[in-house]
């Protein structure tokens, strides 16, 4: 929190999206239109050198159910030990989470399962608690699954269902802006954080210093942070500048 403000920081979090070995951006979610950033434990490093504290890290090859990357992922966790990691792709099942959970993230994101399993999701969300959030991926009001590929529900009525389960926190992404560097979807936001009093997470869209900005503002409502991708990576402004503003 800076010196004269009431509210606290938006937590930003960089975002580490890896397939076939690399760091990625996608357009909208759909395989093939990827944007090859290199190596995800540089593009971590980087984004840890820059202050990072968070660090949103996704295995897009376990999200498509075509593969995995737990090995690198498990090294860009051990490279920017100190930073805290929000893992999620592909965690559907005991086996996956408690792997997940034993690599070091200090969060882990469920998505499909959270739709197709929900008597699993309740359980789990019972039983680690702050160590687990749900990806609220939409297109309009209607959920994705299965690497956005399947229509996974209509948002309300999940939430409603996450809400009973005591889910402790979302992150909501509009699937039709992430990777276009449009803007962030603030009214769907404000929509979710009308029905929930749990933080929630900004996913897809941003493009700006200004959006951040605008993220920053709905910090009173319950907005705790925003995942960052695409534009940190095209250099639309550094994530020290991202992150001075996500503090004013
Ligand atoms: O982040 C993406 O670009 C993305 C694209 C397509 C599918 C998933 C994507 N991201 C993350 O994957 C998890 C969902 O994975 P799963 O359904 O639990 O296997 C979701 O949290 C998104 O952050």
């Amino acid at each position: 929190m800076s010196e004269f403000n009431q509210s606290p920081d938006l937590v930003l979090l960089p975002a580490v999206d890896i397939a076939g070995g690399k760091a990625v951006r996608l357009t909208q979610g759909e395989a093939g239109t990827e944007t090859n950033y290199g190596d995800p434990v540089e593009a971590a490093a980087d984004w840890a050198g820059q202050g990072a504290e968070w660090i949103h890290l996704v295995d897009l090859d376990a999200a498509f159910g075509r593969g995995h990357n737990a090995a690198i992922i498990r090294r860009v966790i051990r490279q920017v030990r100190g930073v805290n990691i929000e893992l999620s792709g592909g965690i559907r099942d005991d086996a996956s989470l408690e792997a997940a959970l034993s690599s070091g993230a200090k969060r882990i994101n469920l998505g499909t399962a959270a739709l197709e399993n929900p008597e699993w999701a309740a359980n789990v969300i019972g039983q680690y608690g702050e160590a687990i959030a749900v990806g609220l991926d939409v297109r309009g009001t209607t959920l994705a699954a299965r690497g956005w590929t399947q229509e996974g529900g209509d948002l309300w009525g999940v939430l409603d269902r996450l809400e009973q389960a005591g889910c402790a926190r979302y992150v909501v992404t509009d699937v039709t802006k992430d990777g276009t560097l449009r803007g962030p979807n603030i009214e769907l936001l404000e929509q979710v954080m009308d029905r929930t009093d749990r933080p929630v997470i900004a996913s897809g869209g941003v493009s700006s210093l200004d959006d951040i900005a605008a993220l920053r503002a709905l910090v009173p409502q319950g907005l705790e942070g925003a995942i960052v991708g695409k534009a940190l990576y095209a250099g639309a402004f550094t994530l020290a500048e991202a992150l001075d503003v996500a503090s004013d």
